[in-house]
């Protein structure tokens, strides 16, 4: 069982400097009476957590008492209690809520009026960034200690910077402290289940102190070592020894010097020269103009985009660097961001280079300070287009190669019609169209005849120049929607798409009449033909192969009954030979 001793908390706004202080504490230590000082605003941070350690251990006490007096059967403890502390020069009225489940204590603190933050108005709510970060530090080292703790979680979800956007992240990280932010808002203290799991999800099995400062309440919970085993009772009374021994001992052993080192460097890095270093040396082009837009600043990167001194740009006007047209196309926005009624301008504009040359560039304006002043950021973008350009047009150039390579790999070198490749593919497509529309499709093959004869008597070239004006003769005689191949050899086809047999032995009288009817330079050259024209009946299986083989036939069969002939093939039927006129 321990000792209940009073803990009286000193209002040390008279014990003057830090060090004055912390021997104070010492000293105190020994006889159990802490301090809590206000004499700087570092010492003030630093003991206002101490004095805070304070309340704790006074209410811990009072919780300690007030338990055995309640109900010391049930482990679970819950109960509340009001009690008064002084804590610096305020006499604070706490509401206090202790709850242990499941072994975890709680703790809350409800400052009732809040006179520690909304009267004292330097002590936390100006607390900067900076200021915090230090504080947490500070914070994590007396707070690791109180409970012997690994771990702690720290929430900034109100109160301390509310109007700190930095610290608006889920997990922020300043210095020697893990942020974890609990659900904004929500009602902790009543869900013990999420808290359970976060402490447990964070800290595992480590022992962890979780404070929380929502508003003017706080909340503490430690859960320590095998507290499955221990009474509340004996982690009330470990958490009170460090709770005294912490205030001096992190007292004495935070080495200020260091401290006082950042703070010096902190001024140094937020001093005027080191903006205007920054400025001068940031390797994005920037400039600083008024709202006549005459150059006040100019950094070295922005010269360079005009290959002048940053001393030739400092008086001139913006307006003499853009191109006229595009400065006056930008005026409207240029002028609502004087007025204040835009904060941000972003353009795309040509800015005129030493020789005359427009440069291409992104702007990027915005008003600085007051609206009398603009800050432009220049990005020349003038080569990342012209690489753009560059590869537009390689794209153009690649896109007609690859239709003409296409082309060529379709096309009969020798009679500029399809060749044989193209022709296969066109007769699957069309031959697929028929059999879902359930229409026509003819096929016609054509041979020269005697064709050996005629290379063997005028030689291979004359040969081709036939080839060549049969080519032309089957290109005049089809209909747009037909194609017309050179199958291989002094071979031809014809695909006649939505076309009936009647159709197509009339086309292929004229292809036959035609060439028959030329007047060819060397002797009368004639052709027979094999037509063939199919309409699929529903599932029926119709293929390219076999309705050209179908053709081939009829054509063989021309061959054979004397040339010059067209003969009608057909799937059953046996072929019909029309003789020719
Ligand atoms: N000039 C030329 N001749 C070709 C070409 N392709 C094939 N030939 C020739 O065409 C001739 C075809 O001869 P054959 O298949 O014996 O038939 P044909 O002499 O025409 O007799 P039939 O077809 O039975 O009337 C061969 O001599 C081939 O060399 C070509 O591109 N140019």
């Amino acid at each position: 069982m321990t000792t209940r001793k009073k803990y009286p908390i000193i209002n040390a706004k008279n014990v003057g400097s830090r060090e004055q202080a912390s021997a104070d504490i010492a000293c105190n230590f020994q006889s159990n009476t802490p301090v809590v000082s206000s004499s700087n605003p570092l010492a003030e941070i630093l003991l206002g957590s101490a004095g805070q350690i304070n309340l704790c251990r006074q209410l811990l006490e009072d919780f300690t008492h007030q338990k055995h007096q309640g109900d010391a059967r049930n482990s679970n403890v819950d109960f509340h209690a009001t009690c008064e502390v002084e804590c610096e020069g305020y006499q604070l009225n706490l509401k206090c809520h202790y709850q242990n489940v499941d072994d975890i204590y709680f703790i809350w603190f409800n400052i009732e009026k809040n006179q520690l933050f909304s009267e004292h108005n330097g002590w936390f709510k100006k607390v900067s960034v900076t200021d915090l970060a230090k504080y947490s530090a500070m914070l994590l080292t007396l707070l690791k200690q109180v409970a012997g703790c690994d771990s702690i979680l720290f929430d900034y979800v109100s109160g301390l910077v509310v109007e700190s956007s930095d610290l608006n992240n889920d997990n922020c990280s300043l210095p020697g402290l893990s942020i974890v932010n609990l659900k904004s808002g929500a009602d902790i203290q009543h869900d013990y289940q999420q808290l359970l799991a976060l402490a447990t999800q964070v800290i595992k099995d480590k022992p962890c102190l979780l404070l929380q400062k929502i508003e003017s309440r706080y909340l503490l919970v430690s859960w320590l070592k095998d507290s499955a085993k221990q009474l509340p009772e004996i982690a009330v009374a470990a958490i009170q020894q460090q709770l005294a021994l912490i205030v001096s001992q992190t007292l004495l052993s935070i080495d200020i010097s260091h401290v006082a080192k950042s703070e010096k460097s902190l001024n140094v890095v937020t001093s005027p020269e080191i903006y205007k270093e920054t400025f001068t040396k940031a390797q994005s082009a920037l400039l600083l103009m008024d709202q006549n837009g005459r150059l006040l600043e100019v950094n070295s990167a922005a010269a360079a985009v005009f290959q002048h001194s940053i001393n030739q740009m400092v008086g001139s006007f913006f307006q003499s660097y853009v191109k006229l047209s595009d400065w006056q196309r930008g005026l409207k926005s240029f002028y609502q961001l004087l007025a204040g009624k835009r904060e941000r301008l972003i353009a795309r504009k040509r800015l005129v280079g030493p020789q005359g040359e427009l440069i291409w560039c992104d702007l990027k304006l915005s008003t600085v300070m007051s609206k009398g002043i603009i800050l432009v950021e220049i990005n020349d973008i003038s080569r990342i287009l012209a690489q753009q350009e560059q590869l537009h047009s390689r794209n153009i150039q690649l896109a007609q190669d690859n239709q003409l390579l296409q082309v060529r790999s379709e096309t009969d070198e020798l009679t500029g019609l399809h060749n044989r490749r193209a022709l296969v593919m066109r007769l699957a497509q069309d031959l697929e169209r028929t059999i879902r529309n359930q229409h026509f499709v003819s096929v016609v093959m054509l041979d020269v005849d005697h064709f050996k004869s005629y290379n063997d008597q005028f030689g291979h070239l004359a040969g081709d120049q036939v080839l060549k004006i049969i080519g032309e003769i089957l290109r005049g005689c089809v209909r747009t929607i037909d194609m017309a191949a050179r199958y291989g050899g002094e071979e031809f086809t014809l695909v006649l798409p939505e076309t009936d047999i009647e159709g197509a032995m009339s086309l292929a009288e004229r292809c036959r009449a035609s060439i028959e009817a030329f007047i060819w330079p060397m002797r009368d050259i004639t052709v027979s033909l094999g037509v063939v024209s199919c309409q699929p009946k529903e599932n029926e299986v119709v293929s390219s192969a076999k309705l050209l083989s179908v053709a081939d036939k009829a054509l063989y069969q021309a061959k054979h009954s004397g040339r010059n002939k067209i003969v009608q093939g057909s799937w059953d039927s046996p072929a019909q030979v029309n003789q020719a006129s």
